[in-house]
């Protein structure tokens, strides 16, 4: 067929015209873009099909396959498009150190700013206020430090023993979907630990459900508008914490109480008061129950399941009563858990978070910089992708198995022959880093430790595969099940 007879086809068919005319455009476009990012030493595009959409719908699909393509195609620093806007993932550890150490280039706070006033409803001038980055950020990062969080874990630690016990007794020996019994036990002990008895747990806990489910969407600019589920969930929520703070809450912890003293002093009411605990709720809750979730899940999977753990939970037991001749672990929990060190579930916990994480650190550049050998401009988006570096085989060894001895096993970590010290980071990093670290570690911890003293538990022969992750929450953390799993839970003897 001549050239003249194939164009004369095109003409006459004007959806084929278009169509051609729009696949030009696109490779046009690309290989423009291609080639002015190459001249001005801009860090190069991924490649896509679908001009404005960019990459979304490639990073929802499967989020480690696409990176893990793009790193071994691009190195460790490439700008994605996705939904119009581009941002440039770095994957290396130095480099996302780099970011992590310089606030001053690589700002953090205007995204704070940003997602409390379009994700919450606190008044947007106590966001803005002084109050905030000079005071109510700083009590908050000292009642969760390691010396201010005694009485918060303290309390934590007795709700998760009564909760195990209610909760375990209603399930035993029945085939229970895993999800129901671990969720709602590490949700309720964490909100008595910080708001007391008084928080009306049971009521928030579906409007919190349905806010979350969409959350990775209202983060990424959806409006609000199609995300009703979310958009009533935060709105039950914030009714919920009003009435708390209007109410008796004495027991709640003194984090909470002298963050609200300091609030109200300033004139504001209980709606303002209850609108900020529930973005700290937030962050509170996304991530440590699944956690949770994942690491029973991810043990019961291996051959030898969570015997491990029991073996070495029930030595530090033994050990435990030998040195307290007549005491009960049950009247000393906090010191138990608190003082006995148990290797395999600590390294165990790491492996969870580094297998189960998808965290981006995102930051905007205030001034030209350069990073990677790239050419950075004021207002630039970067992110850290801190999920290909816990995936990546050169540091990890087999980095795509769940290995809970992985801690344990591997002496160093290193890359290209140089030592990582970042390898693992499922807090993010520098002025962002999770505030809650220290509280989530110590949580799962007494979680798993009771858990392990109180109950055997087995998957039920009958149940099916089990959950997988849930990718396209690309970067908001703990990544959330897909599916469940049923277990059979029985009292220890
Ligand atoms: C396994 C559980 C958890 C994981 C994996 C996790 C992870 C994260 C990550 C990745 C960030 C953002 C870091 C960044 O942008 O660089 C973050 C922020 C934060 N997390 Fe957590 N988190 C967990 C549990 C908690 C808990 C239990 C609390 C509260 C007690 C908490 C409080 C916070 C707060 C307040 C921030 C905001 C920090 C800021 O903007 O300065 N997190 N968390």
């Amino acid at each position: 067929m001549s050239l003249d007879i194939q164009l004369q086809a095109l003409w006459s068919s004007p959806k084929l015209f278009f169509t051609g005319l729009a696949a030009l455009t696109i490779i046009l476009q690309t290989f423009y873009e291609k080639r002015k990012r190459v001249s001005e030493s801009r860090a190069p595009m991924v490649s896509y099909l679908i001009l404005w959409v960019g990459s979304a719908l490639e990073i929802g699909r499967n989020l480690d396959t696409f990176f893990n393509r793009a790193q071994r195609k691009y190195g460790d620093v490439f700008a994605v498009k996705a939904f119009g806007r581009d941002i440039t993932y770095v994957v290396s550890p130095p480099l996302i150190s780099e970011i992590y150490r310089n606030p001053q280039k690589y700002d953090f706070g205007h995204y704070r700013v940003a997602l409390t006033t379009e994700c919450f409803a606190i008044p947007a001038s106590l966001i803005k206020s002084d109050l905030l980055s000079n005071v109510l950020r700083p009590a908050q990062h000292r009642h969760l430090s390691p010396t201010g969080l005694g009485p918060t874990i303290e309390s934590h630690t007795t709700a998760v023993w009564d909760l195990l016990e209610k909760e375990g007794s209603r399930f035993a020996g029945v085939s229970t979907p895993l999800r129901d019994f671990v969720l709602p036990v590490l949700y309720q002990s964490s909100t008595h630990a910080f708001f007391g008895r008084s928080c009306p747990v049971l009521e928030s806990y579906q409007a919190f459900n349905d806010f979350d489910s969409n959350f990775h969407l209202l983060l990424a600019g959806v409006p609000r508008i199609f995300l009703r589920k979310s958009t009533e969930g935060l709105a039950t929520m914030n009714r919920l914490f009003e009435k708390y703070f209007d109410g008796p809450h004495e027991d709640a912890s003194e984090y909470v109480l002298e963050s609200e003293r300091v609030i109200r002093d300033q004139g504001y009411d209980s709606k303002a008061v209850g609108a900020y605990f529930v973005c700290f709720f937030f962050a509170l809750m996304a991530n440590m129950p699944n956690a949770g979730y994942w690491m029973i899940v991810l043990n019961l999977r291996r051959e030898e399941g969570v015997r491990p753990l029991v073996d070495e939970i029930d030595e530090a037991v033994t050990s435990w009563k030998h040195q307290n001749p007549g005491q009960e672990i049950e009247d000393h929990l906090y010191e138990f858990v608190s003082t006995t060190e148990l290797p395999l579930l600590t390294s165990t916990i790491q492996e969870t978070l580094r297998y189960v994480t998808s965290a981006i650190s995102i930051r905007r550049v205030t001034e030209p910089v350069e990073l990677g050998g790239y050419r950075f401009d004021k207002g630039d988006e970067i992110a850290c992708m801190t999920r290909s570096v816990h995936l990546d085989e050169e540091i990890h060894e087999n980095a795509l198995e769940y290995n809970p001895r992985r801690y344990i096993d591997q002496k160093g970590f290193s890359k290209n022959g140089k030592i990582v010290t970042n390898h693992s980071m499922p807090w993010g990093g520098g002025v962002s880093m999770c505030a809650g670290r220290h509280f989530a570690t110590r949580a799962l911890k007494s979680f798993m430790v009771f858990l392990l003293i109180r109950y055997t538990l087995e998957i039920d022969p009958k149940s099916s595969e089990g959950p997988t992750f849930v990718l396209e929450r690309v970067g908001t953390g703990i990544m959330q099940p897909r599916g469940d799993l049923r277990v059979i839970l029985h009292p220890r003897k």
